[in-house]
């Protein structure tokens, strides 16, 4: 970051033109400068986040035996309960224990030795041209949910909560390709909302302008995060090591306690602490979204630490809104203006994982994606990708 103080911007301003140009304004340096911001008024019922956030406890307490039956070892989507410390970041175990859960969507995924003639394609018709034997497909199903009777109105409560995030993930693009000086809706397509009208009907949408190319919907995702007190004596307080998400286009993290824990890495390599606020999320951005804007737009490096031993639980529920399997970080950086491009900010980082989103080999974000999934969950990919496959991706 290239300051210390991680902004807050007010989404109401959005809709008073006076101001409107702040809000836009702010939102140039938060993505070229900062790369991490707050979101007040952002929209979303405090109700809707608290039926879900007031249900977390009694998702966690389930018993055991319950818990295993919803680990993501019987996906081969990677949604599911992982235990404590099941997952590494940096080689190191990250002391937490989460769900992870998406946008509701049934199996695409054709086994590749049982395809014959065309392909089906997610609305069920036949004859598209999209590749769904390709095994990054198999990444999007749909989620382990828990009974009704152990968690009474979860599925109701997830439901609402993801709808409302997307629809903010959604006004917040649209505010996004304001600040980048691009027509609003320039990105609706990625996710499979409305294509731009077509500027020469005699084309009805199929010319060879990018906006042509419609994309299956994509699966958002949501990790529902439980940060428990540490040991006494823990080896490493990592609740979640250093990264840069690389699950989405665009981060909306909600941390339910006040609770700190959250930090950013700063362009003098400190740790800025990303406190809780009441009433907000943070945003930041992913991989792709660096890679799409050649590095103008920053993902921040950040990291939790875990609660100490006296201190409470900690619980965080970041919605990573989703992007095309089969769409490449070149074609999106066709969509990102030369002016937006080289804008680039001052933000520091962990080069390497953006580095390796520029490898051609992972240019599609399902590979990308798939690559992710495989090294953060090397049981869950052997199980259902084999040991040749998470070879590949882990060597
Ligand atoms: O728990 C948090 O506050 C952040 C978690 C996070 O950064 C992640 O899961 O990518
Ligand atoms: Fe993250």
């Amino acid at each position: 970051m290239a300051s210390d103080t991680i902004p807050i911007l007010d989404l109401s301003w959005a809709d008073d033109p006076t101001l409107k140009p702040k809000l836009l304004q702010q939102l140039q340096s938060a993505l070229f400068d900062v790369g991490f911001l707050y979101i007040k008024n952002h929209g979303v019922d405090s109700s809707t986040i608290s039926a879900l956030t007031d249900r977390l406890p009694a998702l966690f307490n389930l018993r055991e035996e319950e818990r295993a039956a919803m680990s993501k070892l019987n996906s081969p989507h990677f949604l599911g309960y992982s235990g404590f410390a099941e997952e590494t970041t940096l080689g190191k175990q990250d002391l937490r224990e989460q769900f992870d859960m998406g946008t509701e969507l049934s199996v695409v995924w054709r086994d590749p030795s049982h395809v014959v003639g065309h392909n089906v394609d997610g609305s069920g018709n036949v004859g598209s041209e999209r590749d769904f034997a390709k095994m990054y497909w198999r990444l999007r199903g749909p989620n382990q949910w828990p009974s009704e009777e152990s968690v009474a109105g979860f599925r109701e409560a997830f439901t609402a909560y993801h709808d409302a995030v997307q629809d903010l993930s959604y006004r917040f693009v649209h505010l996004i390709e304001e600040a980048f000086g691009i027509p609003v809706g320039t990105f609706d397509h990625f996710f499979g909302r409305d294509l731009l009208p077509s500027k020469d009907p005699s084309t009805n949408g199929t010319s060879n302008s990018p906006q042509a190319h419609t994309f299956l919907p994509p699966q958002h995702r949501i990790k529902l995060l439980k940060y428990p007190p540490s040991p006494a004596t823990p080896e490493s307080k990592q609740g979640v090591g250093a990264h840069k998400d690389s699950s989405g286009w665009l981060t909306f993290l909600y941390q339910v306690s006040s609770l700190p824990g959250l930090e950013v890495l700063s362009s003098s390599n400190t740790w800025i602490p990303a406190h809780p606020i009441p009433d907000t999320f943070v945003v930041n951005f992913g991989n792709a979204f660096e890679a799409a804007t050649e590095g103008a737009v920053k993902a921040t490096t950040h990291r939790v630490i875990a609660p100490g031993p006296d201190a409470e639980t900690r619980y965080s529920v970041p919605f990573f809104q989703g992007l095309p399997l089969d769409m490449t970080v070149s074609e999106v950086r066709g969509y990102i203006p030369e002016h937006v491009r080289r804008m680039r900010g001052s933000v520091s980082g962990v080069e390497s994982e953006a580095q390796s989103f520029l490898d051609s080999r992972w240019d599609s974000l399902g590979e990308s994606q798939l690559r992710k999934w495989v090294r953060s969950h090397r049981d869950v990919a052997e199980k259902w990708y084999g040991r040749e496959v998470l070879e590949y991706y882990t060597s």
